[in-house]
């Protein structure tokens, strides 16, 4: 007997059902208005929703953020692909292809398949994370990399050489771009400890209340959001090597508390973890800012102060080194000659006068930010730096004062936008985090969403390695 009109659709369905089980990704077909009307099995796995979770509703019910891409298939009439979505509860990261169907030129519905991306995503932060922490944990510089014969650098350099061989902590201390980094760099190079891991980290761009577990570590499951293993924080990194603290200022009075502690123990105990281990780690400490001063403020813990400053470098700024001006200029024409592919073999005498006479209040940095800038207003055939390349070079003579509460200064010189846009939300942020107030007081007071506040704290936190 022929089978009838229901039955006969009874069977294309049934047919259908069995072919979609056969595709290996996950796929959800809706009618017209957008209902789900059928899942295959590899959906389920994906989605960690059952049948009854999303048949029979409308086709969105699975997702965790954003819209459908069935049903804006079904309302635009036109297929997408690849448009990356969180589904179901575990918000699982897919990219949702979809695609109308039409029945004798009539919509209705239409089909959607995910694939999962999770596992990628997952594997490329973890890669990236490799790749930063690789970049961190390599040291570049040498002695032979900080250019000066002043009378003031050459003491410097003296000084590290001196304190290289021994494993006492080493206060640097210098203004914004003088070389503090590199004479961190050349003095683990210098020590016993060269070939071991050379960590850095910048204090001031690191999220203050993740700081703690940076640098400690923690242990799987101490926290929400933390990973499943734990992760070992910098000092276990930076094991039979030097941890470098930059802008060690720009520490909170109880993450200088705890590290005095690591200091004085030489051992660190991860977060959730009651097992205290041992670490060998030499710390090499910097910072542009007066830190007597700060002790006096009550903003550094004097304690802490002393076993910093056991062997004490003051860096010069390039004022009071103008002479190494002329050698620096060369060494900065030659790096940027191979970076842009320039044949520059001069200053003339005027355009040096001009750089001899400025104060350089960015130091180094700013004098290479100059002649790069100089470099590339430069005709490809101009072979001499003279006075009309070089930018303006502003006046900062009297601009150091005392800050009143919740004002911040930026230094502009020598940074890239990217630098200076990092530099100002670091200063903002930690403005308000050591005060103490709630992300949602801080978010409120910023006028942005708590989602936006996190998401500036978690870029923040990932741009702490250096650059
Ligand atoms: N004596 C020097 N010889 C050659 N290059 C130098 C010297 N001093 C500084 N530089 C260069 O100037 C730039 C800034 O140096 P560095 O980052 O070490 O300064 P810093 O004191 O750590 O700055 P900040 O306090 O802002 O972190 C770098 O590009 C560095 O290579």
């Amino acid at each position: 007997m022929a089978p009838s009109l229901k039955g006969e659709a009874e069977y294309v369905i049934e047919l259908l059902k069995n072919i979609i089980e056969m595709i290996p990704d996950a796929v959800m077909v809706a009618d017209r208005e957008g209902k789900c009307i059928m899942v295959n099995q590899a959906y389920k796995n994906l989605s960690g929703l059952s049948e009854e979770d999303v048949v029979g509703k409308p086709a969105d019910v699975d997702i965790a953020e954003n819209d459908s891409v069935l049903i804006k298939s079904i309302r635009e009439g036109r297929e997408f692909s690849n448009l990356f979505r969180r589904v179901g509860p575990e918000r699982r990261e897919v990219l949702c292809s979809a695609k109308p169907i039409y029945i004798r030129g009539e919509l209705v519905g239409s089909v959607g398949v995910m694939h999962d991306i999770s596992e990628i995503k997952r594997m490329s932060r973890e890669l990236e994370l490799k790749t930063k922490m690789l970049r961190n944990l390599e040291s570049k510089y040498t002695l032979d990399d900080i250019l000066g014969n002043s009378e003031k650098i050459m003491k410097a350099k003296e000084e590290a050489k001196a304190c290289a061989g021994v494993s006492a902590t080493v206060l640097l201390v210098g203004e914004s771009g003088t070389g503090k980094e590199l004479f961190a760099h050349a003095i683990h190079n210098m020590s016993p400890r060269a070939s071991g891991p050379f960590v850095r980290v910048n204090c001031a761009a690191i999220n203050k209340e993740l700081l703690e577990s940076e640098l400690f570590g923690y242990e799987g499951g101490a926290f929400t959001g933390s990973l499943r293993y734990g992760k070992k924080g910098y000092f276990e990194q930076a094991d039979g090597g030097t941890l470098f603290l930059d802008e060690i200022s720009e520490f909170s009075l109880p993450a200088q508390a705890k590290l005095l502690r690591v200091l004085q123990e030489q051992e660190v105990m991860r977060i959730g973890s009651t097992v205290p281990k041992k670490v060998d780690v030499r710390i090499i400490a910097a910072t542009n800012r007066n830190l007597e001063e700060e002790v006096r403020k009550g903003n550094f813990r004097h304690d802490l102060y002393y076993r910093l400053n056991v062997v004490r470098i003051t860096i010069p700024p390039l004022r009071e080194r103008k002479e190494d001006i002329p050698l620096l200029c060369k060494s900065i024409i030659k790096k940027y000659n191979q970076k842009y592919g320039r044949g520059i073999n001069s200053i003339s005498k005027k355009a040096m006068e001009i750089l001899m006479s400025y104060d350089w209040p960015g130091n180094v940095r700013e004098l290479e930010n100059v002649i790069s800038r100089a470099m590339i207003n430069m005709d490809i055939s101009e072979k001499e730096i003279k006075p009309e390349h070089l930018p303006e070079l502003a006046d900062h003579q009297g601009a150091m004062r005392q800050l009143a509460d919740g004002e911040i200064v930026i230094s502009l010189n020598g940074k890239t936008w990217e630098q200076v846009k990092r530099e100002f939300e670091s200063k903002v942020l930690s403005y308000f985090l050591n005060r103490k107030k709630s992300k949602t007081e801080i978010a409120k007071d910023l006028g942005i969403t708590r989602r936006a506040l996190y998401k500036k704290l978690k870029l923040l936190e990932s741009s702490e390695i250096t650059e």
